[in-house]
């Protein structure tokens, strides 16, 4: 751990333009802390730039240019039940911001664990051989109904938050309506889009992660950005085992689905991904375009460029899962070099 907060600690110090004496001295105190103690507390403002510093270094995200704007809740001093459903369920209200969907990250004591993938996520149910509602979500509506919790059974029924603290029981919360934004689909040109009655919820909130600065580890520090629309509109809607729209937008379109080379499936996909971005665009709620999204990691590459440091990514996960070739990542090979502070995958608690 010595050598992981000395290695966080100087790149603070140094990317801050801090004086080199007050470098020393944190060190010191740091590594007193750990002789005394077996680990040591980040200063809020180290909390703060090492997971501004977790997503500069996610090799997997597209939307890194924006790393500097997050807003970092620092919740570390909460270990009530009832804080820490409020502190969850603020964080839902912040980050949504009526739509102008703000960058945010909460950090919890490192003995508060989520058991939601998404803060905000749909149902999945198994009845008979269908799947009603998200299939990701099969095990974990599982785990909430085994709690106590009852879906309505419809595909878009939200999930409740489940946290546990050390090894106390696990607490399942309702999220109030009220707090959830969800975006009705509809298409600028095709009007019985809506007869499809699909939908989405507006704010992705990650809570399966681990956060990691300094050596110093957090299970619970859930965090959000906004929607790239492919990932609605070319996976979560699209893929045949999660809720298999094509077909049915196909039909509306009148596409010919008997041969594979009429590439319906293909057209059926642009429509479905312009119903998106066009749905979340007319109700005010923020999401960026592959292109865009693209283009803006682009000027990220840059701006890294210029201030000396090294770009690393994971190329299948950054392009992205429509039309890749049309950006510029599908071009160009990334070092997928992993980096520290970071965001890690953990086990599941359940
Ligand atoms: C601001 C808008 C943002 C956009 C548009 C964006 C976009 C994306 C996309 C499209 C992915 C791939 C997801 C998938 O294929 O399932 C991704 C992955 C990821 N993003 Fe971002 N992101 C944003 C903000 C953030 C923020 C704020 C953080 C953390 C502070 C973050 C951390 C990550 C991580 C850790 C992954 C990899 C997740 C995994 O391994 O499962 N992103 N991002
Ligand atoms: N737009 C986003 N997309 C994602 C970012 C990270 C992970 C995920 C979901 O990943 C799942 C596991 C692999 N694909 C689905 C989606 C963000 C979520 C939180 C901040 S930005």
């Amino acid at each position: 751990m010595k050598t992981q907060a000395h290695q966080f600690l100087k790149h603070f110090f140094e990317e801050e333009h801090k004086d080199p004496v007050d470098f020393h001295n944190r060190c010191s105190e740091v590594a007193a802390e750990i002789e005394a103690t077996g680990t040591y507390s980040l200063t809020y403002e180290e909390l703060n730039y090492g997971a501004k510093l977790a997503w500069r270094n996610s090799n997997k995200c597209i939307g890194r240019l924006f790393w500097k704007t997050m807003h970092v809740r620092d919740c570390r001093h909460i270990q009530q039940s009832e804080e820490i459903a409020d502190a969850l369920i603020d964080h839902i209200r912040y980050a949504t911001n009526q739509g102008k969907i703000k960058p945010t990250i909460t950090v919890f004591h490192p003995s508060v664990r989520i058991w939601n993938h998404q803060l905000i996520r749909y149902a999945g149910y198994q009845v008979g051989e269908t799947i009603i509602g998200d299939s990701d979500s099969l095990a974990f509506t599982q785990q909430c109904e085994r709690l106590g919790w009852e879906g309505k059974g419809t595909p878009f029924d939200v999930l409740p938050l489940i946290f546990q603290v050390g090894d106390e029981e696990p607490v399942i919360v309702r999220i109030p309506p009220d707090v959830v934004l969800e975006v009705q689909l509809s298409h600028p040109e095709v009007p019985a889009f809506t007869d499809l009655s699909l939908k989405w919820y507006a704010v992705p909130i990650i809570s399966s992660m681990k956060l990691e600065i300094g050596g110093i580890e957090f299970p619970a520090a859930p965090f959000n950005g906004w929607y790239m629309g492919t990932e609605i509109g070319a996976r979560n809607l699209a893929d045949e085992h999660r809720y298999n729209q094509l077909p049915a937008v196909a039909d509306l379109l009148q596409l010919n689905q008997k041969s594979a080379s009429s590439l319906w499936k293909d057209r059926a996909l642009v429509e479905l991904n312009v119903a998106v971005l066009h749905s979340f665009r007319e109700q005010g709620v923020s999401i960026v375009d592959h292109h865009t999204a693209a283009i803006q990691f682009k000027q990220f590459e840059e701006q890294e460029s210029k201030k000396g440091r090294d770009v690393t990514g994971t190329w299948s996960w950054l392009i992205p899962p429509m039309s890749p070739a049309t950006t510029h990542v599908f071009h160009k090979p990334y070092d997928n070099t992993k980096k520290s502070p970071a965001f890690l995958y953990q086990p599941n608690p359940y």
